[in-house]
């Protein structure tokens, strides 16, 4: 007999959509993906609200990831991989010849699933993008900002007596805070969330979730999630992929309450996934 999953619990900042009539922060446009002769993104349209968080869900496979990376052009550096389409920024074709893609990745940041702190101290962690990027150079206002950065991801109290120790000795929740802590330091205006939680414990999950649920009032979030649960937690927006395509997408409560294809039924009640 075929048993269905409980449909997620909608959380409570899930229906606070940003207000209808905001331009979108995000917009793509009939997007295509090739890696070599493997069609994985097909002509997938969608638009991203700032200043909140929009969930991409689907099966093992459906491209996701890929379409997350398109966001801030990481396909770029896949060999084989090719990108079609627009993708705007604020209006910007972020795919136009004139567009660096480093600068592009200071304004839309990325946060992995396994974290991914460099071989360097704590404070050079969050440093070190302001460095580069020349945001900012005297000593008191670089130890201002990575000060302000790792207060912003909820990791200050717990390391401001260690600064110069490894990052790479922080637990793993810890190591993904500071990497978000490096995220904020270069002041994106899009964080990208590739399966931020996966390697987590519950407790280093929930802390992540409740920064996430903080930090979409000022940055637009965008999370690739495998939990139903956890879309439905900290997402206003949620979009199903399926087989390369975009199915559906709408208030997250919509989505795992109300959706309008068989197909997102079908996996938000686990008869598919
Ligand atoms: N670096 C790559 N090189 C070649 N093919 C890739 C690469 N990354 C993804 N693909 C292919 O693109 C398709 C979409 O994969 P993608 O990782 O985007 O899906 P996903 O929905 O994020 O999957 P998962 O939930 O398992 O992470 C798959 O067929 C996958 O094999």
């Amino acid at each position: 007999m075929q048993t269905s999953a409980p449909t997620p619990v909608v959380g409570t900042h899930a229906n606070q959509a940003p207000p209808a009539g905001e331009p979108a922060k995000i917009t793509a446009r009939d997007v295509n993906v090739y890696y070599g002769a493997n069609h994985a993104l097909k002509s997938v349209s969608l638009d991203i609200p700032g200043k909140s968080v929009t969930a991409f869900i689907g099966p093992s496979g459906c491209g996701k990831s890929t379409f997350l990376r398109c966001i801030n052009r990481m396909n770029d550096t896949i060999p084989g991989c090719r990108v079609e389409g627009r993708i705007g920024l604020d209006g910007d074709d972020i795919y136009d010849p004139s567009i660096d893609p480093v600068s592009l990745r200071a304004r839309v940041g990325m946060v992995f699933q396994k974290p991914n702190p460099f071989p360097k101290s704590i404070y050079d962690n969050v440093a070190y993008g302001p460095r580069i990027h020349g945001l900012e150079t005297s000593k008191t206002g670089l130890d201002d900002l990575v000060e302000a950065s790792l207060k912003r991801a909820g990791l200050w109290g717990e390391v401001h007596d260690r600064l110069k120790a490894p990052g790479t000795g922080l637990s793993g929740g810890q190591q993904q805070r500071l990497v978000i802590a490096r995220a904020i330091a270069v002041n994106p205006e899009v964080i990208l969330m590739d399966e931020p939680c996966s390697a987590l414990d519950p407790i280093a999950t929930a802390r992540i979730e409740e920064l996430i649920d903080d930090l979409a009032s000022q940055f637009c979030i965008v999370i690739v999630t495998h939990s139903m649960a956890q879309a439905a937690r900290v997402s206003q927006q949620t979009a199903f992929f399926h087989l390369g395509s975009l199915v559906e997408t709408g208030p997250t409560g919509m989505i795992f309450t109300n959706p309008k294809d068989g197909r997102t039924q079908d996996y938000i009640t686990g008869r598919t996934g």
